[in-house]
């Protein structure tokens, strides 16, 4: 046998041959032939010409039996050659342009197995199983004979067969040819066809059908064909012309010749490789007498391929994936048109090989290979999305500070708009994708709503912020509200002062959360919830909305935070302002006020020390009531303030006094009595300041000069006033000289008149300096004169 034309496809030991594979590529070189093959094979008894048969009809070159030397079996186990020649009256070999392959059965009934037929029937089996046309080789004489022509085997074979494929609602069908060898002519054609099909026919009828096969009939599962040979050795050219007369069928087309062997119906639409694994698998279930499921095999051979075509071009397209994605991921467009071209090209590839299997089965990976295709690209259009996310929601701040700025829209109405307005570009760039089919449909939903998600997140932190500013507004509203308006009451204590503080309050609060209230129909009630409601004020038809789209829960929480800020604030501006220096500073002023001033605030002039005292203890009790005033709230009603919400824990602090007496701090609770003490302490040592500066004042006045005084100058300025009195020139000079000092204090013209006395005293002096130099002139010239006339 020449290695190259033919290899055992199954061994004497039943081993199926794992070089097929390499045998197909070696013969096949790169050649894709797809499902353009055909498989043939021979089956009858030994040394009936089988060998000779198929190497003069295909041109193959399996051993031949030399009769001279001995008769024994040359086929052993089943052989396998590749031919696409086939002998025909034209001559023309390569008619059929289609790949053939042949196998050569191991004959039956031969001495070598004796009675061991297992291998023979599974051979015939597997034959049956894993070609289109079996040629059953028989003798003319051993027609008629049921053990010579096979037809005990062919029964087994058919049971198996019923068995196996009776109740498979995929019957395909293989041709049965009988060749009639040494078929001299003495009987007709027609006539041992006859015999044969009665034969097959009652071989069938008896057969142990299985349960729901009684209806099937012989020929749901073959087609009969019938051929004569002439004899080899007598009648050797009519024995070359029949084979050539069969070899036309063979190579007709079934398009164009009723004859043409090769049907569609019989092929096992599996590409070559294909065949090769489903002849494996075949033999193995044949061979560990498992149930040979013949569709069921094409099925998992065709799911085997598949994925395996669909991994190499997914690993084709897919291995630089990224590198070729992350630079364009920004890009919407080539992000797009990349996807389809790679997702295009990977199908198209993965169509042209895979489409040759069952059609099912390459359906549905093909669905898997779009699947598993979309799932690669999720990642990169989820990095996308989250950009185009974070794009969108980025933008949400400007244009609703923009809306706001340009008093075009509420904050409310701006987010509504907002919020449409992206969910609408998001969905147009989502629907992008998923028009191009680059989308898992099962992920569609869920990256909308995950959009959906941190849109909302999104919204709830904007209200949440635009909530905190609106509150810290609010409170700094009150805040300074608080402090402008209950300071200057606090420093200026009435005796209704907290009464006052209070209801500043209540204004300044209900001022401030007026515009956010909202008057809620009220609910019917029974009557005993009206009385209710009007001993709790009424509060519960009052709801609040702060514009901002809150709930209403949110919205009663936050004028609650706005309430219990308030009174904080009132508890902080209190608590800060009255500090023991400035309650001592106030009393203090109400007692100088009280002690200083009268009841027309002029300032009061001491006549005596009793008028003093009896004014001093009146100062005091009044100062001393607006330091009681100042050290618990309480109304005038002396009912101690509580703030209607609980702020013990901010302003609550335990601590211990110097005695070691522990206290907590409380809104009403301003000084305790340990700090009352020491203010007090120190008023006292104010106000006694103050009193013996009053005393004192009184003694200066009265000691100013004393009376002796007086006393000396009368005495001693007795003659001087006599002789002033008793001169009228000195009367009138003095009564001059006081009216002119009376003007002149008076008018407050003492620069005028000391500017008049300089300029006297100036022109005086020039005077005499004018009359000092003549007299002194006048001697000079006297004196030479006198000389001269001596
Ligand atoms: N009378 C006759 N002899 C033939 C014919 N064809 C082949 N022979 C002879 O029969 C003998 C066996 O032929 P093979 O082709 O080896 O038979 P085989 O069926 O392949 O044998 P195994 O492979 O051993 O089963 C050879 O000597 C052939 O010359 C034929 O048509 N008529």
């Amino acid at each position: 046998m020449v290695e190259q034309t033919a290899i055992q496809l199954i061994n004497e030991e039943k081993q199926f041959s794992d070089a097929i594979l390499p045998y197909f590529k070696s013969i096949l070189e790169e050649k894709d032939i797809g499902q353009n093959y055909h498989v043939i094979s021979v089956f009858g008894s030994q040394s009936s010409g089988k060998s000779t048969l198929l190497n003069i009809l295909f041109n193959t070159e399996f051993d031949t039996m030399d009769a001279q030397v001995k008769r024994q079996q040359t086929t052993k186990g089943i052989w396998l050659a590749h031919t696409h020649e086939i002998n025909n009256s034209h001559d023309d070999r390569s008619l059929l342009n289609e790949e053939l392959f042949v196998l050569d059965v191991e004959g039956s009934d031969g001495a070598e197995r004796g009675e061991d037929q297992d291998f023979e029937r599974k051979a015939a089996l597997f034959a049956i199983s894993v070609s289109e046309v079996l040629i059953v080789n028989l003798w003319e004489q051993q027609i008629g004979l049921y053990q010579g022509n096979n037809m005990g085997l062919l029964k087994t074979v058919f049971e198996v067969n019923l068995s196996l494929f009776g109740n498979s609602h995929q019957k395909k069908k293989v041709l049965l040819l009988f060749v009639i060898r040494d078929h001299v002519g003495v009987t007709p054609l027609e006539s041992l066809s006859e015999s044969l099909i009665n034969e097959l026919e009652s071989l069938w009828d008896g057969l142990n059908k299985p349960i729901g096969s009684d209806n099937i009939s012989l020929y749901d599962f073959f087609d009969l064909k019938f051929v004569g040979l002439g004899h080899k050795i007598l009648q050797n050219d009519k024995f070359i012309e029949d084979v050539k007369k069969l070899g036309d069928q063979f190579s007709q087309s079934p398009t164009k010749s009723e004859k043409a062997i090769f049907r569609p119906i019989y092929h096992h639409m599996l590409p070559l490789d294909g065949w090769c694994m489903y002849a494996q698998n075949c033999w193995d279930q044949i061979e560990n007498n498992k149930d040979l499921d013949l569709p069921t095999q094409q099925i998992l051979v065709a799911r085997f391929k598949t994925n395996e075509i669909l991994e190499e071009t997914f690993i084709k397209y897919f291995n630089d994936f990224d590198k070729i994605v992350q630079p364009i991921l920004n890009n919407r467009d080539d992000l797009i048109l990349e996807l389809k071209h790679i997702k295009e090209q990977c199908l198209s590839d993965y169509d042209s090989m895979a489409s040759r299997y069952t059609k099912q089965v390459y359906l549905e990976n093909r669905q898997s290979l779009i699947s598993k295709i979309n799932e690669k690209f999720e990642n990169s259009v989820d990095q996308h999305l989250k950009d185009v996310s974070i794009e969108l929601l980025d933008k949400i701040n400007d244009i609703i500070k923009e809306n706001m700025n340009n008093k075009k829209l509420t904050f409310i109405d701006s987010l509504t708009t907002v919020k449409d307005s992206m969910d609408k570009q998001y969905m147009s760039i989502l629907k992008k994708f998923n028009e191009n089919d680059l989308l898992l449909l099962s992920s569609v939903e869920q990256k909308c709503k995950d959009f959906e998600k941190l849109l909302d997140s999104k919204i709830i932190e904007l209200k949440n912020n635009e909530l905190k500013l609106l509150i810290s507004k609010v409170r700094k509203t009150i805040t300074f509200e608080i402090k402008d308006e209950i300071i200057p009451l606090l420093s200026n204590p009435s005796l209704d002062v907290w009464d006052k503080i209070i209801s500043r309050f209540n204004s300044i609060l209900d001022r401030n959360l007026s515009k956010y209230k909202v008057q809620v129909a009220a609910v019917e009630s029974t009557e005993s919830d009206k009385d209710n409601s009007k001993e709790e004020g009424d509060t519960q038809s009052i709801q609040y909305d702060f514009q901002l789209g809150l709930g209403q829960i949110t919205n009663d929480t936050t004028a609650k935070r706005i309430h219990f800020a308030a009174w904080l604030s009132l508890a902080t501006t209190t608590h800060d302002y009255l500090k023991s220096d400035t309650i001592v500073n106030i009393i203090r002023d109400t007692f100088e006020n009280a002690f200083r001033y009268d009841e027309n605030d002029t300032p009061i002039l001491w006549k005596d020390e009793q008028e003093i005292d009896e004014t001093f203890k009146m100062a005091r009790r009044k100062a001393l009531s607006v330091l009681d005033i100042l050290c618990m709230a309480k109304t005038s009603d002396n009912v101690e303030i509580v703030p209607d919400v609980n702020i013990d824990d901010e302003i609550g602090k335990e601590y211990e006094d110097e005695v070691g007496i522990y206290h907590m701090t409380r809104f009403s609770h301003i000084l305790n009595e340990l700090e009352k003490e020491k203010v007090l302490q120190q008023f006292k040592r104010q106000v006694n300041l103050i009193v013996i500066d009053a005393k004192r004042s009184i003694i200066k006045t009265t000691t100013h000069i004393p009376l002796w005084i007086y006393v000396i100058i009368v005495v001693l300025g007795w003659n001087e006033f006599m002789m002033v009195i008793k001169n009228p020139f000195y009367v009138t000079m003095l009564l001059i000289l006081s009216v002119a000092f009376f003007f002149v204090h008076r008018f407050n013209l003492w620069n005028p008149v000391l500017n008049v006395v300089s300029v006297a005293i100036g022109e005086t002096r020039q005077t005499v300096k004018s009359k000092l130099r003549e007299y002194v002139l006048d001697e000079h010239e006297k004196v030479p004169h006198k000389a001269r006339s001596m």
